[in-house]
Formats: structure tokens, sequence, C-alpha cells
């Protein structure tokens, strides 16, 4: 397995019902790349995230992870390649955190296998990536919204997928750990293909943005390229004026609330 997938999602429409959810979206996170999906509430980020995690089938089109037909790939083998931290999990597990954090080793071990010393020293690693170290022995379901989110985030760690999907990971995150989050998605070895909200960081964490409109991929490319005031107007209908932030580089939005 590859420590990172390329990602192709090629001409996907989703359905629920009779509703169309998302139309005839293609794109890409080539192996490494840290990839953005924004646009407005209910523009199909999540939706699109759960054809590319095996949740909702598509209607047409198809998901590749390095090649393969996801939606074909056994089970097992999915899940040795693809982790996801999805929006409100109904994770109310009655587990240790560690524990919860440790079923992120499942995909590598025998049935009913134990725990290994290099198992105990991925978890270790995960926890300590989201500061959730010092939560190990905690009950997973009396934590708050953030350190369920973090630990949530530490066990797709431990999963060590070559591929990592997250639907809005900062979501319940102060600004510290969503700085730190994002830090450890931009340094993993990994691809990662995650919807965000806030463009400033997306535009800071990203290394391309997909924008998601009514369903459709509206625009794609480097955040610089992408994130312009013509595409907050058309995409958002918000007046937001771009510059290139001098000591970061990276593009930074500022939102005239009131036009002015
Ligand atoms: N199972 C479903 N049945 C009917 N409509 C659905 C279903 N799932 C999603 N939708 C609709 O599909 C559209 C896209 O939803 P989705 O959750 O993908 O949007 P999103 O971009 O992730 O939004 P948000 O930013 O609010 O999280 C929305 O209009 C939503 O109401």
């Amino acid at each position: 397995m590859s420590i990172a997938a390329d990602l192709t999602v090629e001409g996907v429409t989703l359905t629920a019902g009779a509703r169309q959810l998302v139309r005839d979206v293609s794109l890409t996170a080539s192996a490494g790349e840290v990839v953005g999906l924004v646009g407005p509430n209910g523009s199909g980020k999540s939706s699109l995230l759960r054809a590319v995690y095996r949740v909702l089938r598509p209607a047409a089109g198809t998901v590749r992870v390095d090649g393969a037909d996801a939606w074909a790939l056994p089970t097992r083998q999915l899940a040795r390649t693809v982790a996801a931290v999805v929006q409100d999990s109904a994770a109310d597990f009655d587990l240790a955190v560690r524990e919860v954090v440790a079923m992120g080793r499942t995909p590598h071990k025998r049935m009913l296998a134990g725990d290994t010393a290099e198992d105990a020293a991925v978890i270790d690693d995960a926890l300590a990536a989201v500061d959730a170290d010092r939560l190990a022995d905690r009950p997973f379901d009396r934590l708050s919204g953030g350190e369920r989110q973090r630990v949530l985030i530490a066990r797709a760690l431990a999963q060590r997928p070559a591929l990592l999907v997250l639907d809005e990971p900062t979501n319940h995150l102060d600004i510290r750990h969503q700085l730190d989050v994002l830090g450890v998605l931009r340094r993993l070895p990994a691809t990662v293909l995650l919807a965000l909200h806030d463009l400033n960081l997306a535009a800071y964490y990203c290394d391309r943005l997909h924008v998601l409109s009514e369903g459709g991929i509206v625009a794609s490319g480097p955040p610089a390229e992408v994130l312009t005031p013509a595409l907050l107007a058309d995409v958002y209908g918000v007046v937001g004026e771009v510059s290139v932030h001098p000591r970061t580089g990276a593009p930074q939005v500022t939102f005239l609330p009131d036009g002015r």
C-alpha cells in the first residue's frame, strides 16, 4: 500500500430519492496533497465526501483510489487505505479515549489479535498529535465536543491511511487546536481531502481548493487563483477583499459585511 494515494472522482452524481445532491462532479487529489472542498451550506461537500469514504453510492460516475474503484474494493482493504472523520458522528462509545483511538488499528490486525508494541506506539503518537495524551484514560462519552473531535481525528491518524477524508475537522475546536490539527494534517505523508468553511484557513493550509455551489464544482485550483472577490460574490453572495498576507504569503480574505 502506498503512503499517499491518488484520488480521482469522475463524473459523480449523487441522489437521495428524486433529489440530486451533487451532479457530474470531477476532482482530483494527488498523492500527498492537501485538497480543500469549500462552498456554502448545502452545496454538496459532505455528500461528496460520503461518496469517497463509501457511505453514499454514486448514481453515476466513479471514485478511484490509486486507480482502483473505491466502491469495488474489499472492505478491509478500503479501511487500510482510507480513513474518515465525519460530521457529528454518532460515536457514543462506552470506551476510554485510548480504546477509541485503538480502533484505528483494527484494519491492520488479524482477527482478535491484541495490540503490539508498534500499535501502542502509533496510538501514543496519534494521541500526542492532537494534544489528547492527557485524555487517554477518560471515558470518551464524557468529553467536550472539541475533545471528542480531536480523539476522532487521532483514531483516523492511528489508521495510518493513504487517503484521509475529513468533514469540517476544525468544527468545535478552539483556535489553537484548529491550527494544530490543520498543521498535523499538512505534515502527514497521506493525501488529505477535507471540507472547510473557513476560507482563510483553507487558503493557508490547502494546496488546492475545489469550490462547490449547488451541487456542482464552480472553480478548482490553488487558493490564490480560486479565492477572488468575484467568486466570493457569485458563490457566497458576500463582498470581500483578497490580499496576499505579507508574512505567510497566503491569500487572505477580509469580508466587508455591509459591502463597504
Ligand atoms: N439524505 C438526504 N435526503 C435529502 N436531501 C439530502 C440528503 N442528504 C443531503 N441532502 C441535501 O443535499 C444538499 C447537500 O447537502 P450536504 O450535506 O452535502 O451539503 P454541505 O455542503 O456539506 O453543507 P454544510 O456546509 O451545511 O455542511 C443539501 O441541500 C441537503 O439538504
